[in-house]
């Protein structure tokens, strides 16, 4: 590389040079694909590049634009996260997306001037108190203050497996209706995202995509997708009521003449059990399959305890959605608590200093909470890292203070502070951004 890059905003004008990194980051050429076909995808009201300077190397083209060394984008999403009282309450989050840097240019600290130029972005826009994202690989982004906050876990289960549930409930299900329709029509990506939103409200950790993403989503390329077909939209109704849907596509297969078809359903989202059960039973039998891979579940999920627990449903676990808490004081009163605490948090944060220092975190016997600066001396010294794996409920701020070189410097006060944060059940991995 030449000169040091310039960061700059990126526009529709800049598809082209978007697409040459992209492609030579990531390696996964779509056949056919455009630079055009990357508008939809993109939020450019987020979307910022780390632009080469100096003359073109040997070998390279002299375009009017210098190559992109860097790039990022992020969306506009919401998480479901613990509300006072044991409820739920859902918060806008600042998603990150499209990071990539190019091969000639990695490891001398630009993916850290981007990382800091979001996360101050986020924090003068004022809109998302937190950040969140999906890592390609676990040891980037703990070192920019996210901490995992869920797990993704795949379930995979045979076709026809049995679904032990209670009586009750089965005969719940048995009166929820499905019907299966195939996106990405305007009338199947509507129904979609309408279902997405009323399920994603019941369901903590659920993230939910923006409005002005909802039809463009699912976009579909056939020349990538191969065997597989387009994906289809199964959706649960109780007189007449959406209360649940599942995004899902097949992949035909046969073995020895005999149908070996694997399902893959990227979403599942209920807002009742029996609404789950129902379209659970149904993505189980689908004709001319054997094997139906469930993303994104829990692990204390009642699929995965329907269908026999974990040397039934073989499991396998990845870390889903990582929290940066990136305006604190918002960020840990946005959320609700599940027991009364006072403790001061002395938290580090070198990429956002105005988090750094003391906090007086109240919570009062409702679940609602205050976080003030305070002078006095600290209970619990703590990296932000560990508040936003913290910030769903799903981890137990107990097991990651030591872990995560925090310290408890009063008796009991991490005790406290991490009953107050968990959640009654698990947070249930996020959706694909
Ligand atoms: C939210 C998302 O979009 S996730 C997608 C992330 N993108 C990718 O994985 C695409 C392929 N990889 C890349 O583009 C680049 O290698 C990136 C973006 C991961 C890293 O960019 P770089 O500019 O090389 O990172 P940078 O030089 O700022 O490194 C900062 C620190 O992170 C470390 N680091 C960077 N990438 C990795 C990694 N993959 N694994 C472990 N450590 C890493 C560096 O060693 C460095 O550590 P140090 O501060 O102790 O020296």
């Amino acid at each position: 590389m030449n000169d040091e890059p310039t960061l700059i905003d990126l526009t529709p004008d800049d598809l082209p040079r978007i697409k040459d990194l992209e492609d030579t980051v990531w390696f996964e050429v779509q056949p056919g694909g455009t630079p055009q076909d990357l508008a939809d995808d993109l939020d450019f009201r987020h979307a910022r590049a780390a632009e080469r300077g100096g003359a073109p190397l040997p070998g390279e083209p002299d375009q009017e634009r210098p190559p992109l060394a860097g790039m990022y984008s992020a969306y506009d999403l919401a998480v479901t996260v613990p509300g006072p009282g044991g409820g739920l309450t859902t918060l806008p989050m600042d998603g990150l997306t499209w990071v990539g840097v190019h091969p000639d240019a990695r490891r001398k600290g630009l993916l850290t001037r981007l990382m800091r130029d979001h996360l101050h972005r986020i924090h003068d826009r004022g809109e998302a108190a937190v950040a969140g994202l999906h890592a390609s690989e676990a040891a980037i982004y703990g070192r920019f203050g996210y901490g995992c906050a869920s797990l993704d876990v795949k379930l995979e289960l045979g076709r026809g497996s049995e679904l032990k549930a209670p009586a009750w409930l089965v005969g719940e299900a048995d009166r929820i209706t499905t019907h299966v329709v195939t996106l990405p029509t305007p009338e199947g990506m509507t129904a979609l995202h309408e279902a997405h939103l009323a399920c994603a409200a019941t369901a903590l950790g659920a993230v939910t995509r923006p409005e002005s993403k909802a039809t463009t989503w699912y976009r579909d390329f056939p020349k990538s997708r191969g065997s597989k077909e387009p994906r289809r939209l199964m959706l649960a109704r109780r007189n007449g009521t959406v209360t649940g849907y599942a995004v899902f596509r097949r992949e035909s297969k046969w073995e020895d003449g005999s149908p070996r078809g694997e399902v893959s359903v990227a979403e599942l989202g209920a807002v009742d059990l029996a609404s789950l059960l129902a379209l659970a039973r149904r993505l189980l039998d689908l004709d001319l399959t054997s094997k139906v891979t469930l993303w994104a579940r829990r692990l204390d999920d009642p699929l995965l305890w329907w269908a026999g627990g974990p040397r039934a449903a073989a499991p396998r676990i990845y870390d889903s959605l990582w929290i940066r808490v990136v305006d604190l004081p918002r960020a840990l009163t946005d959320r609700g608590y599940a027991a009364a605490c006072e403790v001061v948090l002395d938290v580090a944060d070198e990429l956002c200093p105005w988090n750094a220092g003391r906090w007086r975190l109240t919570v009062d016997g409702s679940g609602a909470a205050t976080c003030v600066r305070t002078e006095d001396a600290a209970d619990v010294e703590l990296p932000v890292a560990a508040l936003g794996a913290a910030y769903l409920g799903g981890r137990s701020l107990a097991a990651m203070v030591p872990a995560l070189s925090g310290r408890e410097l009063r008796s009991g006060a991490v005790r406290e502070l991490s009953r107050a944060m968990r959640a009654d059940v698990d947070p249930l991995g996020a959706i694909d951004f």
